[in-house]
């Protein structure tokens, strides 16, 4: 077995881990990341590769609470932002030490700007230069963001409920620990489901789209595809792909669409017939799928809302393992990329 597939194996027990971090020793930190937040007139979030995947995911958690907030690739965010004054930024790293994010602090410093980092590395420089800091307290994984990348959701996203009326509360715990539970026992079958059908096939591209939240999982799936399969792949919102990427349906092509559950599901579901009507192989993700859907479906459990992309990620990491696995690919090796980009220019 991979590292990688252990890695996976091992994410709800790693989640639970880092939810109880943040229900007892974390808590103070998540409360002091508030404040910082809430003082502030400009919130920037930003990070890169699977942690900004996670931005997605948390910042529009931030939106949804009424927080406004710009995610910022890290590398624009160090050339191209200027930071006004009583801003916060909030870094997302597993590692805190990617070059582009450490460069930007010196930047924050100037501008006065409150620092907070999530991070998985409490001796990082990231996490020693932030005046709040959340760590996600998981096992680090081998190599590909599992866990590093799930945490960091499941992080942001309590921090974002102190800026809900009312601040977290146990029940909300409660939820979270009975989804990941739920997980845990439905690795095996979504394991099962991934193995025996046809999704994902070789030679197709693949694309994925979703909708709020869960486009995090998009974008991370389509990085998933580049680092463990070393396959190209699409990723964008599903109101996008209807506005011109739908053009390429003719080609040998994989979709994984995750479906909300009360938001715009009865278009989504059009959509996915559709595209199975034009032979599109499709791969729809959601809780409480409906019958009627064609192609082939994952359920995933449900949880607290906007929490889902911490879950449903999941089976497209399966997926990703086996497409790696139909291509003859060690998904534990980086060909051309370090473990953490430390230094800029080239490969
Ligand atoms: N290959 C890794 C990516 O997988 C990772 O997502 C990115 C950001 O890492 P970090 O979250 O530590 O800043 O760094 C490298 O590029």
């Amino acid at each position: 077995m991979s590292r990688y597939l252990q890695d996976i194996l091992d994410q709800p027990d790693q989640l639970l881990q880092s939810l109880q971090h943040s229900v007892d020793k974390g808590s103070g930190a998540l409360k002091k990341s508030a404040g910082l937040i809430t003082g502030a007139k400009n919130v920037f979030i930003t990070a890169i590769g699977a942690s900004w995947s996670a931005g997605i995911a948390i910042q529009a958690a931030f939106n949804e609470a009424g927080v406004q907030a710009v995610l910022c690739d890290a590398a624009d965010f160090l050339y191209f932002t200027r930071i006004p004054p009583d801003s916060a930024v909030l870094f997302l790293s597993r590692s805190g030490k990617s070059v582009e994010l450490v460069q930007a602090l010196p930047k924050c410093k100037l501008a006065k700007a409150a620092v907070i980092s999530i991070t998985n590395a409490a001796d990082s420089p990231l996490a020693e230069s932030s005046d709040a800091c959340l760590l996600t307290s998981v096992r680090f994984d081998h190599s590909i963001s599992v866990s590093t990348y799930s945490s960091i959701i499941l992080t942001g996203l309590l921090l974002t409920q102190y800026f809900r009326p009312q601040s977290p509360g146990l029940l909300i715990y409660d939820e979270l620990m009975e989804s990941l539970r739920e997980v845990n026992g439905r690795l095996k079958e979504w394991q099962d489901i991934i193995e025996t059908t046809s999704w994902p096939e070789k030679n197709g591209h693949t694309y994925f789209t979703a909708r709020g939240a869960s486009l995090a999982s998009a974008h991370e799936s389509m990085l998933l595809w580049e680092e463990v399969a070393k396959q190209p792949a699409a990723a964008l919102t599903t109101g996008a792909f209807r506005h011109g990427p739908q053009e390429i349906i003719d080609n040998p092509l994989n979709m994984a669409v995750w479906l909300e559950n009360n938001i715009a599901r009865d278009h989504d579901v059009k959509l996915i017939n559709d595209l199975v009507g034009k032979k599109v192989n499709v791969l729809s993700i959601g809780q409480e799928l409906p019958g009627r859907l064609k192609g082939h479906t994952v359920y995933v459990p449900s949880c607290p809302w906007l929490f889902s992309p911490v879950i449903n990620i999941i089976p497209l990491q399966l997926a990703a393992e086996k497409l790696a696995r139909m291509k003859g690919i060690d998904p534990d090796v980086f060909l051309y990329c370090n473990f953490i980009v430390e230094s800029e220019g080239g490969l």
